[in-house]
């Protein structure tokens, strides 16, 4: 068993050397190989996702990320810019389903910006498209407008689009994963307006017919968008599209107390699957040791789970996190009155000794 570890840039680095702290300290049989990837790799390659980097996940059982981008590429030319590297990743190894699961921690439940009894065990997984829509459509790109409000006028424009096999297999991952937890699947869409989401309710609808036992429920983005701040754990599944799942699952981690607590899986066909926090590089507190490491943490115990074949260890792992939270351990984003205030490492080695012990 392989995994490739790509930390790429900012915090990216510092969480992943916890996750694979916490990795080597269960003591199982697999191999890990590093390499450059995001802004990194564009400084020592000339290019955000080298060959060789796209190689190693390729043949790797499953790849563990960090997070890439800092303000300082965002000038470069498109493909040169780190986020194309962890785009690249999911259209190489067709990793079109992304799990986010927001679980609120009973420990973290005063964590949160809501208030405690909208959140107290809430547990509700975002299954998000990742290969398709807006993000990939074409064309793309920037001209000299020959109609609309300003002719003549230089514009940009992105294409949405989805195809119904597209569609199809998110709506039946969503509604497997429904099946094995509350039945209930709700797919986002935007339908009331766009035609590529008008396609997407209709066939959602026309795959829940193989899946009487899972109920379905169809809500306009900005209605959900409203709906997980009022009311998350009327919640079960939700499925949706690439652009709509990015920024619900941002918001989503909000319910768990801190984006550094929503881990995710994105997987292809066989079960390959890239294993990441659902944030980015935050260059903002890069560099200072003070990132949760959590979410990367988590990333890792859902990779033990879905690629290698390993559900004992995902749930040591799971355990251990819940462990160090309950001994009142926590990094500055879940930081409340009466816990202590860890760094990033230190929450790391906490996780390791819950793990022993
Ligand atoms: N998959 C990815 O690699 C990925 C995901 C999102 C954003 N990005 C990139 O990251 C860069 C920064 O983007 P952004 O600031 O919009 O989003 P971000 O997720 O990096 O940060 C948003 C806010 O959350 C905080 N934060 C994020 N992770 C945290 C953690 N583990 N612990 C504590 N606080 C945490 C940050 O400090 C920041 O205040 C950009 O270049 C963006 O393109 C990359
Ligand atoms: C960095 C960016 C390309 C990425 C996305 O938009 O998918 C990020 O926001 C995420 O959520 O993984
Ligand atoms: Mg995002």
């Amino acid at each position: 068993m392989k995994i490739a570890v790509l930390p790429g840039d900012g915090i990216g680095t510092e969480i992943v050397a916890e996750a694979t702290k916490v990795l080597k300290a269960l003591d199982l049989k697999f191999e890990m190989e590093s390499a450059l990837v995001g802004g990194a790799a564009y400084e020592a390659h000339g290019h955000p996702l080298p060959e060789s980097t796209l190689n190693l996940a390729k043949n790797a059982d499953a790849v563990l990320f960090g997070a890439v981008g800092d303000w300082k590429y965002d000038k470069l030319d498109r493909p040169l810019r780190p986020e194309q590297a962890i785009l690249g990743l999911r259209k190489n190894l067709g990793l079109f389903a992304n799990f986010r699961p927001a679980i609120c921690y009973e420990q973290l439940v005063g964590a949160s910006s809501l208030k405690p009894e909208l959140i107290a065990g809430l547990d509700i997984l975002i299954i998000r498209e990742l290969t398709g829509d807006i993000y990939f459509g074409q064309p793309r790109g920037r001209r000299v407008a020959t109609d609309g409000h300003f002719p003549s006028a230089e514009e940009a424009f992105d294409t949405m689009r989805y195809s119904k096999p597209e569609i199809e297999r998110i709506a039946r991952v969503a509604f497997e994963a429904a099946r094995k937890r509350g039945k209930k699947v709700t797919s986002v869409d935007k339908a009331n307006v766009l035609e590529t989401f008008q396609f997407w309710k209709d066939v959602v609808t026309e795959v829940h017919k193989d899946y009487p036992d899972v109920e379905l429920e169809h809500m306009y983005v900005d209605n959900a968008a409203m709906q997980l701040v009022k009311k998350p754990k009327a919640f079960d599944v939700i499925v949706t599209g690439n652009m709509f799942g990015d920024i619900l699952s941002d918001e989503a981690s909000m319910l768990t107390g801190s984006i550094g607590m929503l881990p995710s899986a994105s997987l292809n066909s066989k079960n390959q699957g890239l294993y990441e926090p659902s944030h980015g590089s935050a260059p903002d507190i890069a560099g200072k040791g003070v990132a949760n490491p959590l979410a990367t943490i988590l990333s890792a115990a859902m990779m033990l789970r879905f690629s290698l074949n390993q559900e004992e260890a995902a749930r040591r792992i799971e355990a251990a996190v819940q462990k160090v939270l309950a001994q009142g351990l926590r990094t500055p984003d879940i930081y409340s009155e009466g816990t202590t205030k860890v760094g990033t490492a230190q929450m790391g080695d906490a996780v390791v000794k819950a793990l022993a012990a």
